[in-house]
């Protein structure tokens, strides 16, 4: 692939102090890094283990780290303290050097070419691909002929003779472990010694973590697994952020000082046929301070092929994985790593499924108390669970249905029953009340029992295989996946249910308005509401227009769709409501309720529209998440504030600061604003629309059917930020032309500049205006633009206003520039 471009540095963006993270570096919505429970990863005493006599426990422990973590923690393995300080020290002394210094040992040839080693960030191959936030000195150290020692830091003086010293060190560490871990395999002690015999590949990586304002939203490393035998780490001792997935949690890896951490590779996995495991980990980053990390990665032979070890492989135990070459496996790795995938999958035999672990039991889950789900139970997007209408499902009565002479009633019931729900409930059934209570009382005391009362039952055969009888959960691993959910779902749903969080009982949909905001049914209203005001004002225009296809124009510019025969459900994606139409029959009860409560849209703020007079003009000041500073500036200057906000709208001149949602709703840019709107009131939140710079056009879109749907108003105004207001002027002017229908007043820019490439207002399909095919609601590059084109599907009279020209002085103009 490609190169795309380099990017500035990690450590100079932090360096910048911004509180928000440049966009390429913000993972996606549904890997929220949540919060993570702390492994409890077992700490081998190496020292022991070496001992030919005394080492039980250590061997013990080394097994299950092997088997269930792929990671654990080594003490007493021979690097004498100071060392690792130094190896520390110097490391953190370099990449707190100046830029130009560390420059010098860049992984870019010719500041263009991307090289592994060397000083750098990620290669960057994609505009999609999500970077990391760290930077990093990667250096190949085995065979030590086949060092560059070009990009081996000069400075500080020490650097190289400390690193000498520590892969020496390193070296003994890893070679201490190797014949433990055959052992443990029941292979040759020597197995993985012989291994490394022939020029084995040894690469040392200096990781820098910058601390970063939003950890919430980055990855330091996003997940991986290493390609190497196993690797040993050397982290900072008091910043965590180190993580480890298992059974599909993540876990924080706890830190000790002078510990190092070993973890296995995928080539581990491999040789050992899936016995040993090659975990997959990431880093989170920390908002205060930076973190380093010392890594020696051990490969072998990058020529040579490996495969899992013979000695394990016979009928019972087939062949897990393929036969590669190390050195295509890297290359596969890393484009998967880029990718955000695993490359381990692509070798593992066909038919082979991932490895089936047992995964914690639900109620165990439950019992953690933690605020997150795990990953693997949460549904698709388009599944979740909404609160549900309660059925009016018939009641049978059995004892009536069974009478000799039989009961038309009941069996008119029964039918009706049966053919529209496929459900009922019985009752005269003729099990007594006392039964019935037992059998749950029994039931619920058997779930109630410590869990290794109740894994007595368990229906994982020597802790691995499923079956269907007896106690758990789903079964995991690769197949049947929608059942494992649903079925997931639902133990999760009622065990949670019982903790009376997330959940709530149908029951509850009956609430008042302000137990649906506590309940969170409020954003499912509101989706819905919007959808209303877009439909109200596509509508309107759709009857305005006539001939043209206005909603086809609403079609992704770049899809190529050409206009076609719109279903109700093409309009609700094209109205960016995909999703929402299977939810709009609860959404309706919703929201009648909501509204004979008197909840009205409008963040509570808006006047209501139908017993007021009609107000003369709603302003609109398009505003950002960065621009607090710009809207005090505006609150102090032209624009009124609390009682004169207030008073003004009295008068009829509603203005209001508008804004979207972030990408990450509910995140600390949305939390921000709605604290912000609690106390200035003047925000008019767009609900349905994300901010993004190139979402302009779809934010006027929002903004007047927003302001259409909470305000009756002669004029609705759009304001740029940057624009500093003379408010009476624009009353004057816009009273002048109370009761005009139909107008569209600005500063009108006309003739070749739309078609003329490298002008400001350049429109690249400038063309399309006025074509009767392409819809009157067609986005152009330019919201103003945009505006103006749907005005030409409308009986409108356009009003070219010079004093809406905003100049750099205020003369005889309504605006300036700010
Ligand atoms: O910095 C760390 O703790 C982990 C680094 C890591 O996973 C890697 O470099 O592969
Ligand atoms: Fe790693």
């Amino acid at each position: 692939m490609e190169e795309v471009r380099s990017t500035l540095l990690v450590q100079e963006f932090a360096g910048m102090g911004s509180k928000a993270v440049p966009r390429q570096y913000v993972v996606q919505r549904e890997d929220h890094l949540a919060i993570a429970a702390t492994a409890a990863i077992p700490i081998v005493d190496l020292g022991r283990l070496s001992q030919p006599d005394d080492n039980g426990d250590e061997v013990v422990k080394l097994q299950q780290a092997m088997e269930t973590w792929g990671l654990f923690l080594v003490t007493n393995h021979g690097i004498e303290g100071a060392l690792m300080d130094d190896m520390m020290n110097v490391s953190r002394e370099f990449f707190h050097q100046p830029l130009e210094e560390k420059q010098k040992y860049t992984n870019l040839i010719d500041g263009k070419h991307f090289q592994p080693e060397g000083y750098g960030n990620d290669q960057v191959k994609s505009d999609t691909q999500i970077l990391d936030w760290l930077d990093r000195l990667y250096l190949k150290v085995d065979p030590a002929d086949e060092r560059d020692l070009s990009v081996w830091p000069k400075h500080p003086e020490s650097f190289r003779d400390v690193l000498d010293e520590f892969i020496i060190k390193c070296d003994g560490v890893k070679n201490s472990l190797l014949p433990s871990m055959a052992k443990l395999l029941k292979l040759d002690e020597d197995y993985f010694v012989r291994q490394f015999s022939d020029r084995p590949t040894t690469v040392a990586r200096f990781n820098y973590y910058p601390q970063c304002p939003r950890p919430d939203l980055v990855y330091g490393i996003k997940p991986h697994s290493d390609a190497t035998i196993l690797t040993i780490l050397m982290v900072d001792n008091d910043v965590g952020g180190l993580q480890v997935l298992k059974d599909g949690v993540w876990y924080d890896v706890p830190t000790k000082p002078h510990n190092l951490l070993i973890n296995l590779g995928d080539h581990m996995e491999i040789m050992s046929n899936g016995i040993f495991k090659s975990p997959v980990h990431r880093v989170i980053t920390n908002p205060e301070k930076e973190r380093i990390s010392v890594v020696m990665f051990y490969l072998l032979n990058l020529e040579k092929e490996i495969e899992p070890a013979l000695e394990l492989i016979d009928e019972k135990h087939p062949a897990r994985y393929k036969k590669v070459k190390i050195m295509d496996y890297l290359a596969g790795l890393f484009e998967h790593f880029l990718q955000g995938t695993r490359y381990l999958s692509y070798i593992r035999m066909e038919g082979s499924m991932e490895d089936v672990r047992s995964t914690l039991l639900v109620q165990e889950l439950a019992g953690m108390r933690s605020k997150a789900v795990p990953r693997q139970y949460i549904v698709q997007q388009e599944d979740q669970p909404t609160i549900a209408a309660t059925a009016s499902v018939p009641i049978v009565d059995l004892g009536r249905l069974s009478q000799p002479d039989g009961d038309a009633n009941e069996a008119v019931k029964l039918r009706q029953a049966m053919e529209s729900w496929g459900l009922f409930m019985v009752t005269n059934h003729g099990i007594e009340d006392a039964l019935m209570d037992n059998m749950m009382n029994v039931s619920r005391e058997f779930f109630q029992q410590p869990l290794g009362e109740k894994q007595k039952y368990t229906n994982l055969i020597d802790g691995k295989h499923f079956q269907l009888e007896r106690y758990g959960n789903d079964q995991g691993g690769g197949g049947g996946r929608g059942d494992r959910h649903q079925i997931a779902m639902e133990t999760l749903a009622s065990a949670m249910r019982r903790e009376n969080r997330r959940f709530k009982p149908p029951s509850s949909s009956s609430a008042s308005a302000a137990a649906a905001l506590s309940s969170g049914r409020v954003p499912l209203v509101m989706a819905f509401l919007s959808c209303l005001a877009w439909l109200y004002v596509a509508g309107r225009l759709w009857q305005d227009a006539q001939t043209r296809m206005i909603l086809s124009g609403l079609l992704e510019k770049s899809s190529g769709n050409l206009p076609k025969v719109l279903s109700v459900e093409d309009k609700l994606r094209n109205l960016g409501c995909i999703g929402i139409g299977r939810k709009i029959a609860e959404a309706e009860m919703d929201l009648t309720k909501a509204k004979s409560e008197g909840y009205l849209w409008g963040n509570g703020t808006a006047t209501g529209s139908s017993d007021k007079k009609k107000l003369l003009a709603v302003i609109g000041v398009y505003t950002g998440f960065g621009s607090r500073l710009k809207r005090n500036t505006f609150r102090g200057s032209w624009m009124p504030r609390g009682d004169a906000l207030k008073k003004l709208e009295e008068k009829g001149v509603v203005i209001r600061f508008v804004i979207g949602r972030s990408a990450n709703r509910g995140d600390s840019l949305d939390r921000n604003i709605d604290d912000e709107n609690r106390r200035t009131k003047d925000f008019l939140i767009l609900e349905s629309h994300e901010e993004a710079a190139e979402e302009l056009p779809s934010k006027v879109k929002f903004f007047f059917s927003a302001a259409i749907e909470a305000w009756d108003a002669e004029f609705y105004v759009k304001v740029d930020d940057n624009i500093n207001l003379d408010l009476a002027g624009l009353i004057e002017m816009l009273e002048a032309r109370r009761g005009s229908q139909g107008l569209y007043m600005g500063c009108m820019k006309s003739g070749g500049v739309v078609s003329e490439e490298g002008q400001q207002w350049y429109e690249p399909e400038w063309w399309k205006f006025g074509d009767s095919k392409t819809a009157s609601l067609q986005s152009y590059a330019h919201d103003d633009i945009s505006v103006g084109s749907w005005m030409m599907g409308l009986n409108t009279t356009y009003v070219d206003d010079d004093r809406l020209c905003c100049g750099s002085s205020r003369q005889e103009k309504v605006c300036s520039h700010a």
